[in-house]
This record gives C-alpha cells, structure tokens and sequence, in this order.
C-alpha cells in the first residue's frame, strides 16, 4: 500500500488529502480569508502560512512527513509542457519562487512538495500542471505576430473528467472527441481530440467567456482607450480583467449560489448577467465544436457552477445540447486526480516526466 500526501493550494484555500493507493482516508479544504492573506505582497512569502496550515493538519491525524511514500502538489505556471506526472526539481523549483512564467495560488503546490521531499527524502510530483500544452499550431495563432495565444487552464480536472466521461462513454479517452467545460472561480473549454486538448481558451488571461470573478475577453479598442485614459493604474486595470470582472464587477459577488438566490427573489439584472455568463460559455463551446469540424462524441460539464442545474446546466443544454450529448460531473476532483497520478508512478505503470528534460527538448 503506498500513503500519499496531496497538496492543492487554491486562491483562496489550501486542500488537503490523504490517499492509501485509491482510497482516500482524509481530507480538508481550510479557507483563508482576504485579510489573512493580505500581508503577503508576492505569493512565495505565503509559504510558511501553508507549510503550518499542512503540518497542523497531519499532526491533527497523528501522521508525520516520514509516513507518506510520495507527496504531490498541483503544478502552477512553468514552462508550457505535455500532460502527465513529473518529478518536481530544482530547475522548476526556481523558476516557481521567481514567479518566471506567472503567479498562480498553485505555484506553491510543487515548492512546498519540493522543501519536504528535500528534508525527508520523499519522492516529490506534480500532476497536469495548468500549463499543460498540447494545442495545434493553428490554435496558437493570434490574429497578430505580436501575440501567441497560450494554453493555460483547469488540465488537471479536465483530462481527469476527460477520462471518466470517456469510461462512462464506454471508450478509452484516445478514442473520443470532447468539448470538456470547467466552470468555477475561472473558466476553460477545451477541445479534446483523441486525447490531445488541441484547442483552449487561456483561463488566466482575459480570453474566453466571463466568469464569476474574471471579464474574459472584452472589447479590445475599448480596453486599448481605457488604459490610456490616464485615470487608472496598470494594477487597477489587471485586477478588473482577473479577480475583480464578471459576476463580481456586475453583482458584487463571485458566489454562483448567492446570484442563484437573487434570480428567485426577482432580480432581472442578476438573471440577465448570470444568463449572459451561460451565453458566452455556450458560444466558446460553439467554437471548439468548430475546431472538432462537429465531430463531438460528448460534451461535458464540470467545475463548481456545474452544480447549478436550475440555471446553467439547464441554459446550456438549451445553447448547445443540438451539438452533443451532455454529461455532468459536477465539481471535479483535482485532490484524486493528483493522488492517482502519483500513484500510476509509484505502481510503476507510468514513468514520471523529467521537467529538466522536457525544457531540453523543447529548446
Ligand atoms: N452547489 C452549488 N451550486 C451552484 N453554484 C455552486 C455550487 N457550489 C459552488 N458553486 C459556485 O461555483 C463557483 C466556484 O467553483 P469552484 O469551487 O470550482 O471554483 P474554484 O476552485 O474556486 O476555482 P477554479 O475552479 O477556477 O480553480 C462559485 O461561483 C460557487 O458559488
Ligand atoms: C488557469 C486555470 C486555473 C484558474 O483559472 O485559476
């Protein structure tokens, strides 16, 4: 039996579990509140915060580092690299402290695994990191030289419900063609085409639907205008395209359920915006049908707002049921698609990817 310690550090969470192989024995998800938070300027000063929140949590349960056989953080923003489980290493390591391709809460994942495989000497992983790239070229195109569109979303609860909805489906993944929807704090709609996501909006980076706290794509002369206005700062500006658009710009909230409850009480601009936000995630799926030429065994829904079958999941199927079947995995689970990744490694039915190596090659 191998003991596997999962590390999934969220904006505004830490999620914790314990597995033994498939099983998973414990779990927590600890919130952290805004003010919490706020005395750490750069998101590698949170580390010892997490480390203690980690260590309070095992000491809960009577565990210690010692008694885990792997240990395995979700991946943040490195290099664009393929899909699978990799050893965690110093390369990636430093250029996560540094912050080199982006901060991202789940940057911390790989180096806090990292720090206690170092001190005892524990096999340290991550598992479809949200760079994960494996986008045609075609994709990448922008519209312009100056820009390159990017792959940066949910991978590891994508290809994880990929899978599952492939199994349900009664095929392997390899053998499907997908449009997989994660709806949570971000979106990402990706097209998976025999196994590959080969198209994708980049859920960090103000390109796709809104969200309930990011703008997604928005007008792009008028976004040009405002910048150059003189009346806002770059970090004003930054933070109304992530953290501060969507549902919380229009309604004041990031809470789906809360939107939900004003749509009862009869509030039109809630049902408007909340409907808007269905709209523009039915046409990105539009998009990737197109990039699948229609050729679309499943559609699949997942992610926090998938939950919501009275308003979303209901409009959607309106919007885009002509194009597919639609299956719903509501909420996802990153914690057991990390476990199991680690776990294929430790079973040695996978050889684990070397980072290092990965950038060689792609030099
Ligand atoms: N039972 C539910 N019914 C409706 N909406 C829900 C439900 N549970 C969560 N949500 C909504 O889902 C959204 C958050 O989803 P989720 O928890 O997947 O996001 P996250 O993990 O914070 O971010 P991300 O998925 O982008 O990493 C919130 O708007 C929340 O209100
Ligand atoms: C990029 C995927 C993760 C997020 O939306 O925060």
């Amino acid at each position: 039996m191998y003991r596997i310690l999962v590390i999934n550090p969220g904006s505004t969470s830490t999620k914790l579990a314990i597995f033994e192989d498939e099983t998973q024995v414990a779990s927590k998800t600890l919130r952290h509140t805004a003010e919490e938070l706020a005395p750490f300027k750069k998101l590698i000063e949170q580390y010892e915060f997490r480390v203690n929140v980690i260590e309070n949590f095992l000491k809960s349960l009577g565990f210690k580092y010692e008694d885990f056989d792997a240990i395995v953080g979700r991946g943040g923003l490195v290099r664009p690299i393929p899909s699978g489980t990799y050893k965690v290493d110093e390369l990636m390591v430093n250029e996560l402290k540094e912050g080199k391709y982006g901060e991202h809460a789940s940057n911390l994942g790989a180096v806090i695994a990292y720090e206690i495989s170092k001190k005892h000497g524990i096999p340290a992983f991550i598992v479809d990191p949200v760079v994960v790239d494996e986008m045609d070229e075609i994709a990448k195109v922008s519209g312009h030289p100056l820009f390159k569109r990017k792959s940066i979303f949910h991978a590891l609860n994508q290809k994880a419900v990929a899978r599952k909805a492939a199994s349900d489906l009664g095929k392997n993944y390899e053998d499907v063609n997908l449009i997989v929807v994660h709806m949570g704090g971000g979106i990402s709609i990706g097209a998976h085409k025999r196994g590959k996501v080969v198209d994708v909006n980049n859920a960090l980076d103000g390109d796709g639907p809104f969200t309930p706290e990011r703008s997604g794509t928005l007008p792009l002369t008028q976004l040009v205008d405002l910048c150059y206005s003189g009346d806002y700062t770059l970090d004003f500006i930054k933070k109304r395209i992530k953290g501060k658009g969507g549902l919380v710009a229009y309604l004041g909230t990031n809470d789906a359920m809360k939107v939900q409850q004003m749509i009862s009480e009869g509030n039109k601009k809630a049902e408007l915006i909340y409907r808007a936000m269905a709209y523009q995630i039915a046409k990105w799926i539009g998009k990737m049908a197109a990039a699948l030429r229609g050729e679309v065994d499943a559609i699949v829904l997942t992610g926090g707002l998938a939950y919501d079958k009275e308003y979303i999941v209901k409009w959607l199927k309106e919007y885009v049921g002509f194009i597919a079947q639609i299956l719903v995995y509501p909420g996802g689970d990153e914690e057991k698609a990390l476990a199991m990744g680690a776990l294929r490694v430790l079973n040695g039915v996978e050889k684990p990817k070397d980072y290092s190596e990965e950038v060689q090659k792609s030099v």
